[in-house]
C-alpha cells in the first residue's frame, strides 16, 4: 500500500485544502504525492509550504508516468486538451494501469473514458474544502471491476478517511447532488453566517464578535445535529419559546422564503452540474 503514488493534475484551492487536512492529520508525510500545475516552479506558489512533503512538476505527462492514481483537479474546460496530450504521449499500458479520478463537476466517467480512450479505470469523487480541518465529507462513484483498481480505490478511501466523513458509494447522478450539498454547501452556509453576522452588526455588535459568534453558533448546532439523533426541526422547536424572540425571527425567515431559497440553491447547483456534464459530453461527439 505504501508504495502507491498519488498525483493531482492541478494544485489549486481544493487540492491545497486536502493537503492542509492531511498535514493536520500527520499523514501527508506518509504518502507519495505529486502535483502538476503550470506554476509548479514559481517561488511564490502557495504550494511551496508543502515543498518538503510533496513532489511538484509542471508536466502532467511526467506526473502520469510516475503515479498510480491521478486526480483531475482543474477547471472543466481544460480537461479535454490535457487528456488529448496524455492519450497521445502515454504508453498504452501505463494509461490503462492508472486509476483516473475526476473531482470536477460534470466530468463523467464516460466523458473521461472517451477522451482518454480507456475504460474501467476511471472513478469520480466529490469532497469539500472542510477537509482542511479534517472535517470534510466525501462520496465516490465507481464502476471499476478489476482487482487492481479496487486496490487503488481503497487506498484513496484510506487517505480521504483521514480528513472526511465517507457518505458512501453513489451513482453519478447522486454525485451531482453531493456536488451541490457537499461541494457547494460550505459557500451556502458561509452566506447564511455572513447574513446573521450582518444582522448583529446592524443591531450594534462589533464586526469581529458578530462573525465569530455567528460561525460558532453554526458549529455548535452542527455538532448537536451530527452527534445526536435530533431532527433539525426538533432542535429548532426546543429553542423557540412560545411568544419568545426566536419564533419572531423564524416568522421573518418564513416570510422571506428562506427554506425555499436554500432548496433552490441546491437544485440550481445540481442542475448546473448536469448541464456541465451535457456540455462536456457533447464535446465527445
Ligand atoms: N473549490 C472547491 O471547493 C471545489 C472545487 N472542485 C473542482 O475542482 C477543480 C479545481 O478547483 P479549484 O481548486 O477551486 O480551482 P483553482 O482555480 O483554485 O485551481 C486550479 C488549478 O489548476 C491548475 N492548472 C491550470 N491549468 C493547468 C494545466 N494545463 N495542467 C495542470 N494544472 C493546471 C492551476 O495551476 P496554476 O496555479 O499554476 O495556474 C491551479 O493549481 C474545479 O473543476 C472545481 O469545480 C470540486 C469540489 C470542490
Ligand atoms: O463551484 C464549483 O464549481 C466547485 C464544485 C463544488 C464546489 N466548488
Amino acid at each position: 500500500m505504501e508504495n502507491i503514488r498519488i498525483g493531482f493534475i492541478g494544485g489549486g484551492r481544493i487540492v491545497q485544502a486536502l493537503l492542509d487536512g492531511l498535514h493536520e492529520a500527520n499523514y501527508l508525510d506518509k504518502i507519495h504525492l505529486t502535483i502538476s500545475c503550470p506554476s509548479a516552479n514559481d517561488d511564490k506558489s502557495s504550494l511551496k509550504r508543502f515543498s518538503n512533503m510533496i513532489q511538484m512538476t509542471s508536466s502532467n505527462l511526467l506526473l502520469c508516468n510516475t503515479c498510480d492514481i491521478v486526480l483531475f483537479a482543474v477547471k472543466a474546460k481544460l480537461i479535454k486538451s490535457i487528456c488529448q496530450e496524455l492519450e497521445k504521449s502515454l504508453d498504452k499500458n501505463r494509461l490503462t494501469n492508472i486509476l483516473f479520478v475526476s473531482i470536477v463537476p460534470g466530468l463523467t466517467i464516460s466523458t473521461l473514458s472517451h477522451w482518454l480512450h480507456t475504460e474501467n479505470n476511471i472513478i469520480r469523487i466529490m469532497y469539500n474544502v472542510n477537509v482542511a480541518k479534517c472535517n470534510g465529507s466525501y462520496a465516490i462513484s465507481s464502476l471499476t471491476t478489476n482487482e487492481n483498481n479496487h486496490r487503488l480505490e481503497n487506498y484513496l478511501k484510506l487517505i480521504f478517511d483521514k480528513v472526511a466523513y465517507y457518505a458512501g458509494a453513489v451513482s453519478e447522478s447522486e454525485l451531482d447532488i453531493m456536488c451541490a450539498l457537499i461541494g457547494s454547501g460550505p459557500a451556502f452556509f458561509c452566506t447564511a453566517v455572513e447574513g446573521l453576522a450582518d444582522g448583529a452588526v446592524k443591531a450594534g455588535l462589533s464586526r469581529q464578535l458578530a462573525n465569530t459568534l455567528a460561525a460558532r453558533t453554526m458549529l455548535g448546532c452542527a455538532d448537536v445535529l451530527v452527534t445526536s439523533s435530533k431532527h433539525p426541526a426538533e432542535l429548532k422547536n426546543d429553542i423557540s419559546t412560545p411568544g419568545g424572540t426566536t419564533i419572531y425571527g423564524l416568522h421573518e425567515l418564513e416570510n422571506k422564503g428562506v427554506r425555499g431559497a436554500f432548496m433552490d440553491a441546491i437544485m440550481a447547483a445540481f442542475n448546473r452540474a448536469q448541464t456541465m456534464a451535457d456540455q462536456l459530453a457533447r464535446d465527445t461527439k
